[in-house]
């Protein structure tokens, strides 16, 4: 049975792809033999050959060794870079709500040990005419417990000033949803940082009880890994294996 993980974050453009595929990158070299699904895209590419190109979904699937092929990765990809029911409109058509949830079987079929979603947006994004991300990640959810697998849900958000808000709300929103945020990655998306950088970790931890699972440098630097007890007290840091310039505290976060 897999491990399935779905990164959704704060906002758009907070990381998530970049993110995932850090920890893509970072469990293949561990071992684990890696699955990736990418429900919808919008802001895609079309081509000249009529392809439309996913930034999203392309990264992801590299990330992954190229599994399967770039339509099993993303089925839905439309142009507008707006929300995908939007962007679909745009077009004359729909997202295909129940293909949303039905395209990630076969991503489960014993052929990965993990698979990794990434939502479109925020949590609270719109993802079909129907559902926003948060009602994808239930109905998914809803799936794995009833196929045998493991589902968590991811959160990406920038580590900058701003950051506790977002994660705060976020995070108690998804509670009330009944899809509670069971790993937080920080992602330090410039290299200057501010002056919250230095406490915004400790602050989250303090006010949100999420195990903070990774930070993420800039600019290529290491994937850090923090597992998280589940009781919500994150674990220090105690010791690191650091491979290929990633730093992983253990695996127990991301299950065999
Ligand atoms: N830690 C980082 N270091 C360097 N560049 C980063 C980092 N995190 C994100 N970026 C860059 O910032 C941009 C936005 O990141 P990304 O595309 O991963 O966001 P996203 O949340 O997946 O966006 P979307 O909502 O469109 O899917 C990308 O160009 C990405 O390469
Ligand atoms: C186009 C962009 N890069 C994402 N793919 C879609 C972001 C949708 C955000 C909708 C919203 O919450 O306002
Ligand atoms: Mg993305």
């Amino acid at each position: 049975m897999a491990s399935l993980y779905f990164v959704t974050g704060t906002d758009t453009e907070v990381g998530k792809t970049y993110c995932t595929a850090k920890t893509v990158e970072r469990l293949r070299e561990c071992g684990q033999r890696v699955g990736v699904y990418k429900p919808v895209a919008s802001g895609c590419e079309l081509r000249a050959d009529g392809q439309r190109y996913s930034v999203d979904a392309t990264t992801l699937w590299q990330a992954a060794g190229r599994p399967k092929n770039i339509d099993a990765v993303c089925p839905q990809r439309f142009i507008a870079a707006v929300s995908p029911p939007r962007s679909a409109a745009k077009e004359g058509a729909q997202v295909d709500t129940r293909r949303l949830r039905d395209g990630l079987a076969v991503w489960c079929d014993g052929e990965f040990d993990v698979v990794m979603i990434e939502g479109a947006g925020g949590l609270f994004s719109p993802i079909s005419d129907d559902w926003l991300n948060v009602d994808l990640a239930i109905e998914m959810k809803r799936w794995s417990d009833q196929d045998g697998h493991s589902f968590e849900l991811l959160l990406v958000a920038p580590d900058r000033l701003g950051v506790l808000h977002h994660v705060i709300s976020t995070s108690r929103a998804a509670e009330a949803a009944g899809m509670p945020i069971t790993g937080l990655i920080l992602n330090r998306m410039d290299d200057s940082g501010d002056d919250s950088t230095q406490t915004n970790a400790d602050d989250l931890r303090q006010w949100c009880g999420i195990p903070m699972i990774a930070s993420v440098q800039h600019a290529g630097g290491p994937l850090v890994v923090i597992s998280g007890a589940n009781d919500g007290n994150a674990s220090e840091e105690t010791s690191r294996e650091t491979a290929c310039g990633v730093n992983f505290l253990n695996q127990t976060t991301i299950r065999r």
